[in-house]
């Protein structure tokens, strides 16, 4: 369903110069596979999901969506995801029922098929208790809710949460959850960033560590807790992270050394 191969994507910044924030990053995801990445601040997870939702382009490298590539497919790739972060916008002076349908309409879909998809998705979200309710009167958990139902309007086969938990409450996060997981369970294709270990454990079949734009490792947890003999998640990330540091500056001092 979502193909990377050697992603890349260089930002030319006034203060860095060129800079690598993706380095040549490849893995797949399967549908009904929830895939995880996980990385700190920085790592360069927003800039693979926005490529994957074609709002960037790659600098090299290859990134496809059921089958559709980000650059010259970029308007199927975009019928065929729904994105959701934490910072998605809701209207003031809509309800929730309308900014749903709102979404639908942009998708073009046709009446009786857009009422008939938002009966279901209240339900399914539980949400018909606020439906009626503005924007401005809404929850962080309520507004959380309208911007997935947004995203899933035109039940498109692949979703993407990209920090969708940033700033929510534990209870409104774990709702969350569980609703990645049901949709895990009917099938979608689901890649989810963060930056809290327990939620890529507690949540995905796989994960890609990130660090610096680059992927140091990726599998389940099982054969990650195998690969590195450890079972503590945290002790494994962070012992990945430094090993990669000190490669690093081994690197650099030999390259000083050379010249
Ligand atoms: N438009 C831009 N121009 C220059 N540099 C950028 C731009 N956008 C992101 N970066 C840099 O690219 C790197 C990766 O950023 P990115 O937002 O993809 O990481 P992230 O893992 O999602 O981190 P965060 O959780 O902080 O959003 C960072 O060093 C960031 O400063």
């Amino acid at each position: 369903m979502i193909h990377v191969q050697h992603l890349t994507k260089t930002y030319e910044d006034l203060s860095r110069g060129s800079f690598v924030a993706v380095d040549r990053v490849s893995f797949s995801v399967r549908p009904g596979e929830i895939f995880g990445l996980l990385g700190a601040n920085g790592a360069g997870k927003t800039t693979v999901m926005r490529i994957l939702s074609t709002v960037l382009t790659p600098t090299h490298g290859i990134a496809t969506v059921a089958g559709f590539d980000v650059i010259r497919d970029a308007a199927e790739v975009r019928r065929n995801i729904g994105f959701v972060s934490n910072n998605t916008a809701i209207y003031d002076r809509m309800t929730a029922w309308e900014m749903v349908n709102y979404f639908g309409k942009l998708h073009g879909m046709p009446k009786a098929e857009l009422r008939d998809r938002l009966e279901t998705l209240f339900t399914q979200l539980r949400m018909n208790e606020f439906r009626d309710v503005p924007g401005s009167k809404m929850s962080t958990g309520m507004k959380q809710k309208v911007s997935i139902a947004r995203a899933m309007v035109h039940d498109p086969p692949v979703l993407i949460f990209d920090e969708a938990t940033l700033g929510l409450d534990v209870l409104v996060a774990r709702n969350l959850l569980s609703v990645v997981r049901t949709l895990r369970e009917s099938g979608k294709c689901l890649i989810f960033s963060t930056h809290i270990m327990s939620e890529v454990e507690r949540l995905c079949d796989r994960i890609a560590i990130m660090h610096r734009g680059r992927i140091l490792d990726s599998g389940t947890l099982v054969e990650l807790r195998s690969r590195h003999q450890e079972d503590d998640f945290e002790e494994l990330f962070f012992g990945l992270l430094s090993r990669h540091e000190e490669a690093e500056l081994d690197e650099m001092s030999m390259i000083g050394g050379v010249s």
